[in-house]
């Protein structure tokens, strides 16, 4: 592969080159007027729907690491992990515009790979991505993604509305990102110390991670569970409150239960753990329940729903009943598998500054 420099092409030549990339993903916009090239990127909202918009920065060594992640995976995530956010008000995401501050080292074939995971994703999620801003970086990669969306007033679900009673209901499993993000850790170290002492790092003593890529697979290409939010729609099923896990299932449930006045208590045994991450914690001797509580970047949904809504939506295998809101002075608890509640709050999940 060659390498052209940042340099060699410009800024504008960069944008050029990323226009041309994202450019199939406009088909899934049909009331776009103004796309790349402009000041700003002008559309018509579908008529009688409420927009919902949302952004998420990544960066480098906070989000991630370039040593474990390819770039391509690295800019599907972007997409993904905001098109999350708008799941999570129980909308249909519909543009996004993506920012990015790139060293001057980096090279430009680099960049157009990471579009092209863009690319994938957005069309994958059916979205247009219409513009954004490219800056140099003195230090470290930075992506800054803002996803909007569209949904019938009546159908938009805050993290606001769960009443005592409601079940506390959650797609796919959790752990698995975390569960990832150890392993892919571990390899790091491995390779890191094999060059540091001049010896060969190949095929012989790189691990075969095959069986973990379930996990790996979790933390690199997570999907945002727009599935779920057709499903619901279709089933004409209302959660009454929703958020995606980003920061572990007990912080985030605990944003429901503030929001709402509410307090909830989880059943540990019910708690769907990646199976990957059960075998990955086995091997690291940590453990995998805790990576599902606090480990966050699974981008599952957390939501709640009264029981009668529920039967819409219970032949559905993918959405576990985890336990059941409760009055707020009752706490927000986890009953384990010996019957004893522990304070979810007391746990750790994920916080930028702590
Ligand atoms: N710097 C900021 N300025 C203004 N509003 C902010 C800022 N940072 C966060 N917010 C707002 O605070 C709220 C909570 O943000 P937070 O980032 O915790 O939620 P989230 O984006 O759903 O979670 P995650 O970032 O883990 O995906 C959101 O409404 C967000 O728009
Ligand atoms: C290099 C590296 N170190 C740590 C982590 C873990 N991590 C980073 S952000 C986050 C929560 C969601 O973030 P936000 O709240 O900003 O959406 C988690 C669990 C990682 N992915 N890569
Ligand atoms: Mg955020």
């Amino acid at each position: 592969m060659t390498h052209k420099t940042t340099a060699e092409v410009g800024e504008f030549g960069l944008i050029d080159r990323i226009s041309a990339i994202v450019k199939p993903t406009l088909a899934a916009s049909p009331g776009l007027i103004a796309g790349i090239g402009d000041d700003c990127a002008v559309w018509h909202p579908a008529a009688d729907m409420t927009e919902v918009a949302s952004t998420d920065l990544l960066l480098e060594q906070v989000h991630f690491d370039l040593l474990t992640t390819p770039v391509k995976h690295l800019g599907s995530k972007a997409i993904s992990v905001n098109v999350s956010d708008i799941c999570a008000m129980n909308a249909i995401p519909r543009h996004a515009l993506v920012s990015i501050a790139v060293p001057p080292s980096f090279p430009v074939e680099m960049i157009e790979e990471l579009y092209r995971g863009m690319e994938a994703a957005a069309r994958e999620y059916g979205i247009a991505i219409v513009g954004g801003d490219t800056s140099r970086s003195p230090s470290g990669l930075v992506l800054s993604v803002t996803v909007t969306g569209e949904a019938e007033e009546a159908n938009i679900t805050y993290r606001k509305g769960a009443e005592p009673g409601d079940l506390v209901c959650l797609t796919g499993t959790l752990g698995g990102s975390a569960a990832g993000l150890r392993v892919l850790t571990r390899e790091k170290l491995i390779m890191m110390e094999h060059i540091e002492h001049n010896e060969a790092y190949e095929g012989s003593i790189m691990a075969d991670l095959k069986e973990y890529s379930g996990a790996i697979q979790q933390h690199l290409l997570p999907l945002a569970r727009l599935d779920i939010v057709r499903f619901l729609h279709e089933r004409r099923a209302h959660p009454s409150a929703m958020i995606d896990v980003s920061d572990g299932l007990g912080q985030d449930l605990g944003h429901i239960c503030s929001a709402s006045g509410t307090g909830a208590l989880l059943q540990e045994n019910r708690i769907p753990v990646n199976s990957t991450a059960r075998l990955i914690a086995d091997e690291l001797q940590d453990d995998a329940l805790g990576w599902a509580i606090g480990g966050g970047e699974d981008y599952q949904l957390l939501f709640t729903m009264p029981h009668e809504e529920y039967q819409k939506i219970a032949d559905n295998r993918d959405i576990s009943v985890i336990g059941e809101i409760t009055p707020k002075e009752q706490g927000i608890l986890l009953k384990d598998i010996y019957g004893i509640e522990i304070d979810l709050q007391s746990l750790p999940g994920f916080d930028h500054f702590r």
